[in-house]
């Protein structure tokens, strides 16, 4: 089965585009580091892509705040070319700044540039925080946790600005529309705003929301991260039979190649 074309999209500061695309070869994804002024000069088009990911980093040094000049940038020159991979349901992920930049261009919660309800404010401990975090995979029809729901997985966070908000109308949106992917919990799953565990306080302990047909994700913890897991805190306690990460990547392969 021929393998998905991936556009790993770059840009000035963003230092997790390697590691993602290794994420996407192990899946069986094919990556492309594509750098944004690229598709700004149209040297390459996202068309020629199957899926869209944006890693993590601190794209533009995180001035302004966390993803904010990189969405100003794809809201204001490249608009209708990624409304338009959206519209076409090509799956797209964002990950920590990747998250960042998603909910600043309004792609989420709604999959529509431009409107944007929701945010992800500094920590409430005030300093950048990395560690590891345990996540309860929610029931949704996110295609990228297929097959994942109720379980615990343990991935590495590290940002700044990963406290989730929104106003009380757009939050109770995102609940009916089975749109919180993942929320910080304890070891045995469950929901916490409890700091280390909720690293930052973020709004009904959300980690991760996607849009409402399942197909646009982001999330602050970071998937990619493979770490050699025998280095792991719980390698004792816990068998990890794969990177808990792997099948995030593997179901965006999968379902773009049912497209
Ligand atoms: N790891 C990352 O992508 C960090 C995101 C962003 N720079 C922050 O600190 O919140």
């Amino acid at each position: 089965m021929k393998k998905p074309r991936v556009c790993v999209l770059r840009t000035d500061g963003t230092n997790c585009d390697r590691e993602t695309g290794y994420a996407f070869e192990r899946a069986g994804g094919d990556p492309h580091l594509v750098h944004v002024n690229q598709l700004r000069a149209g040297k390459k088009k996202l068309t020629e892509y199957q899926i869209l990911v944006i890693p993590g980093g601190f794209s533009y040094g995180d001035d302004v705040h966390s993803g904010k000049i990189l969405a100003v940038e794809l809201t204001s020159f490249l608009k209708e070319q990624l409304q338009e991979f959206v519209d076409s349901g090509k799956p797209v992920l964002g990950i920590c700044n990747g998250f960042q930049v998603l909910v600043r261009t309004g792609l989420l919660p709604a999959a529509k540039m431009g409107d944007i309800r929701t945010t992800l404010m500094h920590n409430d401990s005030g300093r950048f925080e990395c560690r590891w975090v345990h996540l309860r995979v929610e029931d949704t029809p996110c295609i990228f946790t297929r097959g994942l729901a109720g379980r615990v997985l343990h991935f590495q966070a590290a940002h700044g600005e990963g406290k989730f908000y929104t106003d009380a109308q757009t939050l109770a949106g995102i609940e009916a529309g089975k749109q919180v992917v993942f929320r910080y919990s304890t070891s045995n799953g469950d929901p916490t705003s409890i700091y280390p565990h909720n690293p930052n306080g973020s709004l009904a302990a959300i980690a991760g929301i996607c849009d409402p047909s399942g197909r646009v994700l982001g999330l602050m913890p970071h998937p990619e991260r493979f770490v050699d897991l025998t280095q792991h805190p719980n390698w004792r306690r816990q068998q990890f039979h794969e990177p808990h990460g792997l099948p995030i990547f593997r179901n965006a392969v999968a379902y773009a190649q049912e497209m």
